[in-house]
This record gives C-alpha cells, sequence and structure tokens, in this order.
C-alpha cells in the first residue's frame, strides 16, 4: 500500500526515514494529508499530520502560513492535552516543514458509532423495536462533556462534526456486560481531533457558534438521532461553569441561523 502511496504523494522527508512499518496514508484532505507511523518509537503508532506547501502560492507567504498553522494547531492541541481535554497528545513539530506527530487514537470515529447504532431505523422518533437508549445517551453525555472541557480552557475548536470525534475503546473490564453487543457500537472515550480551525477564546458567542456548528452537523448527519442531541447541551451545561450564558447565546445563534436560512 505504502508504494502506491508514495508514487501518488511524496513523503515528507521525515517518513522517507527507515521505522519499523512503513507509513500508511489515512486521509487527504484540502489542506493536509494524516499519516499513521512508527517513526517516532517502534511500537508506538503515531499520527502524522502534515501540510504540504502550495505550488499556486507565494513561496514566501507559503512558508510563513504553512509554518503558522501547524504551529497553531500544536499550540492548541498542547494547551488542550495539558488542562485535560481528552485530545491526542503531541509528541513533535517541525513547523518549518509543516508537520507534527500526535498520539494515535484507536478507534473509530463517533459518526460510525452512532449509524451503526441507528442502524435502520424507519424515522426519527420511531425506534425499529422498543429498546434501551441508554448506552446512546450515555454517549451524548459524553460528547457534550468533552466539548465543556475544551470551552474551559478557553478554546473553540471550529468544526465541531462526529466526524472530528474519535470512539477510543474502553478496557475489556469498563465494557457494558448488560446492555449486550449492540451498546458497544457507543463504547469508548470521546477524544476531540482536528484543530485546524481552531481559535482561542472565551467569548460566549464564539462558544455559542462552536455549539451551533455541532448542533447543525448533527442534525444533517445523524436526522433520526437529532431529538436526543439536547442530553449534549444537557452534559455541556454540568461541565461548564459557563454554559448558562453561552447556551442563551446559542438562541441568538440559532435565530440568526434561521434567519439566514429563511433569506437564502
Ligand atoms: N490522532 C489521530 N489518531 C487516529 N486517527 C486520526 C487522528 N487524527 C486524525 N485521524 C484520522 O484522520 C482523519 C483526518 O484527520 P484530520 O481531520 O485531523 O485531518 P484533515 O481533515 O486533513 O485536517 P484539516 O481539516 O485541518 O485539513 C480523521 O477523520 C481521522 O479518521
Amino acid at each position: 500500500m505504502a508504494a502506491t502511496e508514495e508514487q501518488q504523494f511524496p513523503l515528507p522527508k521525515i517518513l522517507t526515514y527507515p521505522a519499523s512499518a512503513p507509513p500508511s496514508l489515512i486521509a487527504q484532505g484540502a489542506e493536509g494529508r494524516l499519516y499513521k507511523t512508527t517513526h517516532l518509537e517502534s511500537g508506538l503508532p503515531c499520527a502524522l499530520k502534515f501540510r504540504p506547501s502550495k505550488p499556486y502560492r507565494h513561496p514566501i507567504l507559503d512558508a510563513r502560513l504553512t509554518k503558522a498553522r501547524i504551529a497553531a494547531e500544536a499550540k492548541v492541541l498542547d494547551k488542550c492535552y495539558r488542562e485535560g481535554v481528552p485530545v491526542p497528545a503531541v509528541y513533535a513539530l517541525d513547523a518549518a516543514t509543516g508537520w507534527m506527530m500526535i498520539e494515535w487514537v484507536e478507534g473509530r470515529p463517533v459518526r460510525q458509532g452512532i449509524n451503526d447504532w441507528l442502524g435502520e431505523r424507519p424515522t426519527e422518533d420511531a425506534p425499529a423495536v422498543e429498546e434501551d437508549e441508554t448506552p446512546f445517551v450515555d454517549l451524548m453525555k459524553r460528547i457534550g462533556e468533552a466539548v465543556g472541557n475544551l470551552h474551559r480552557t478557553g478554546v473553540i475548536h471550529g468544526d465541531l462534526t462526529t466526524s472530528n470525534m474519535m470512539l477510543k475503546p474502553w478496557a475489556p473490564s469498563q465494557s457494558s456486560t448488560e446492555s449486550g453487543d449492540k451498546a458497544k457500537v457507543v463504547e469508548g472515550d470521546v477524544v476531540l481531533i482536528d484543530f485546524g480551525l481552531a481559535t482561542q477564546s472565551s467569548s460566549d458567542e464564539d462558544r455559542a457558534v462552536d455549539l451551533y456548528v455541532l448542533e447543525r452537523a448533527f442534525a444533517s448527519t445523524h436526522p433520526r438521532a437529532e431529538r436526543l442531541f439536547d442530553h449534549v447541551l444537557e452534559s455541556y451545561k454540568h461541565a461548564f461553569k459557563k454554559a448558562p450564558s453561552v447556551l442563551i447565546k446559542l438562541e441568538d445563534v440559532r435565530m440568526r441561523g434561521r434567519k439566514k436560512s429563511m433569506l437564502g
């Protein structure tokens, strides 16, 4: 797999050095690429986020922008990690060449877990069979808590979606034995990823917009679970002392959103 990828994209230099296993390309976005690699230490899988230079930009501007963006992302991640927000640890950074090496988070995006839970349910209000929603509600609460912790540190994510959260598997002892196999798809610690658009702010408005982005993304990705999103906000309120004024602001932000969509 690595050989094809190497032909498709030139590897960042750090990944051309020998390692216990070849790097694999996990994601290729508009701004950068994400590799899984053991280049730092064999036995320690890492995620290497690489922002290649953009040939269409002026080289001096390009170097400055690449460096500033990756450095800003690493700085915010590091701040969050040190303050106990569930994010990957930053292991290494080379801003000048546009990469950072961060902790590899095992598991799957929250989006997949939610979709597996919802399965083929026909409508939003009608579960296919009468079922215990507790495991799903618990996941909603863990999401609210993670976002509350994030906002408490003065960081705005900027792109909160269920794809930018991972479900990191629990140890078997933490895993539920009562709720059956279905519950397993929504088990795990919520870890926030992709801080490429993150900023530092403590304003109610910025926090409310962050929540609004998540609310909208949730409604469009998981329309059948929309009614359960309130659990996210409820747990946000418990996790974060300043949540009440943010939630009041969220009402304004929603109103502006509705007006905007009415005006087209
Ligand atoms: N630390 C990590 N551990 C495991 N998988 C990760 C990690 N970080 C990212 N991923 C996986 O790689 C995908 C892309 O990562 P990320 O969203 O950070 O990059 P991106 O979309 O290229 O970033 P940007 O939006 O800043 O350009 C994620 O959706 C996720 O599946």
